[in-house]
């Protein structure tokens, strides 16, 4: 039946952890996957969302289906999180929310939604972007192009060819844009960058679909929002499709949503509806405990106050990885610009290292990084960061 199918490839970053995984080596370093490791090089289960699943099998009680749309506390606290509690868009009803499984599954739910209202779009990701973007459009029917983004030469964002792109779009044209924390390079727009985007955005009548898998590993949970809530802001009609994964430390529980921020109410109902629809026919309801867990971390006040704190530690964590590499590096290289390390934000710093000396440095040092030279701060800690610099002065300066 079957013969004809084409072997799957498998994932080039979920294929690395495997390759990693099954590596013999003691002084591996996994930089793959963006996944925060804590200092001690373990994935933490966060005391926030420990006391909250205390509470929620003491609650106990029958797991019922939830709704298509997800609980309804979880999406009221995923739009405070977004927008802020007071956003007046979230009063007037202009927000449509569903709880999704994982924001992979808000993506794609987007992306499946899309391709039946807006048929004739296509989507701009930019370039680079985070390998599952391009064939997750792809498989919901979609031609993916690219917008130009990152600055090799620079290391920063090609902003007035990122512009001239998209002044050239059809309108309706959907536009894939990271919210903070770029993946895979780290590279984000300024807050001047969003204001001179959004009109360009509304002139074209394009539609932004932000990607907010990282929010608090920027700068802090309100500042990394800020293109969520200038674009709510500017009344144009835009997707956001925002993770817990990682903030939360609940990979396997798949906590995500994906919102709609309409022009009105009644748009809003509109999208709502269909957003339902696209969810029965995908997987027809979302998690019951990933949303217990989201919605007691966020809306309990003490476990709230906890998770900010630890999702705090984690940023600052990263920041020290960040600076120490950079500082081991410039130590080591004398008159070579680590400065990328410094300047970029989030998980993620892309190196600029060539495919050859990616396979180099794991093959040579069991240093792993995915081919792009992208890297995940998250995995370097004080016992693994030194012999990651030597491995990559090593393999740059040779
Ligand atoms: C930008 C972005 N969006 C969505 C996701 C998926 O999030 P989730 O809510 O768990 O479905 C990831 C995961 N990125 C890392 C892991 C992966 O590739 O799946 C990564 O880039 O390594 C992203 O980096």
């Amino acid at each position: 039946m079957f013969q004809h199918i084409t072997p799957y490839a498998g994932d080039p970053i979920f294929a690395l952890v495997d390759a990693f995984n099954a590596d013999p080596r003691p002084q591996k370093v996994n930089l793959s996957i963006g996944i925060y490791f804590d200092e001690a090089g373990k994935l933490p289960v966060l005391d926030s969302v420990r006391h909250a699943e205390a509470q929620i099998v003491a609650a106990d009680g029958p797991k019922p289906y939830l709704a298509m749309e997800g609980d309804a506390e979880t999406r009221k606290q995923v739009q405070m999180l977004l927008l802020g509690a007071d956003h007046p868009a979230i009063a007037a009803g202009r927000v449509a929310t569903i709880q999704s499984v994982g924001s992979s599954g808000g993506l794609k739910v987007g992306a499946d939604f899309m391709k039946t209202w807006l048929p004739e779009a296509q989507v701009w990701v930019s370039d680079p972007t985070w390998d599952n973007h391009r064939s997750m459009f792809e498989g919901s029917g979609f031609q993916v192009n690219t917008y130009p983004y990152y600055d090799a030469s620079t290391g920063g964002v090609r902003f007035d060819a990122m512009l001239d792109t998209l002044r050239t779009l059809p309108a309706r044209s959907i536009v894939l844009l990271h919210a903070c924390c770029h993946n895979p390079t780290g590279v984000d727009l300024t807050r001047a960058q969003w204001d001179a985007l959004i009109p360009v955005l509304r002139e074209r009548e394009l539609l932004p679909y932000l990607d907010l898998a990282y929010q608090g590993f920027g700068d802090g949970i309100d500042e990394d929002a800020y293109a969520v809530r200038a674009l709510a802001d500017s009344g144009i009609t835009f997707f956001i499709a925002n993770s817990f994964s990682k903030s939360m430390s609940v990979y396997g529980e798949r906590c995500g949503a994906l919102s709609a921020v309409c022009a009105d109410a009644a748009e809003a109902a509109l999208v709502l509806g269909q957003l339902r629809y696209t969810v029965r026919r995908i997987y027809s309801s979302p998690p019951m405990h990933s949303a217990r867990i989201v919605s007691r971390v966020l809306g309990d006040a003490e476990l709230r106050a906890q998770w900010e704190g630890e999702l705090a530690a984690m940023r600052e964590r990263i920041a020290a990885m960040r600076r120490a590499l950079h500082d081991r590096l410039i130590a080591l290289l004398p008159g070579r610009d680590f400065g990328y390390f410094l300047s970029q934000r989030g998980m993620f710093s892309y190196t600029g290292l060539s495919a050859a000396q990616v396979d180099r440095l794991r093959e040579e040092h069991a240093v792993y990084l995915i081919r792009s030279g992208r890297i995940c701060v998250a995995g370097l800690n004080t016992s693994n960061v030194e012999r990651t610099a030597q491995a990559m002065a090593a393999v740059i300066g040779s």
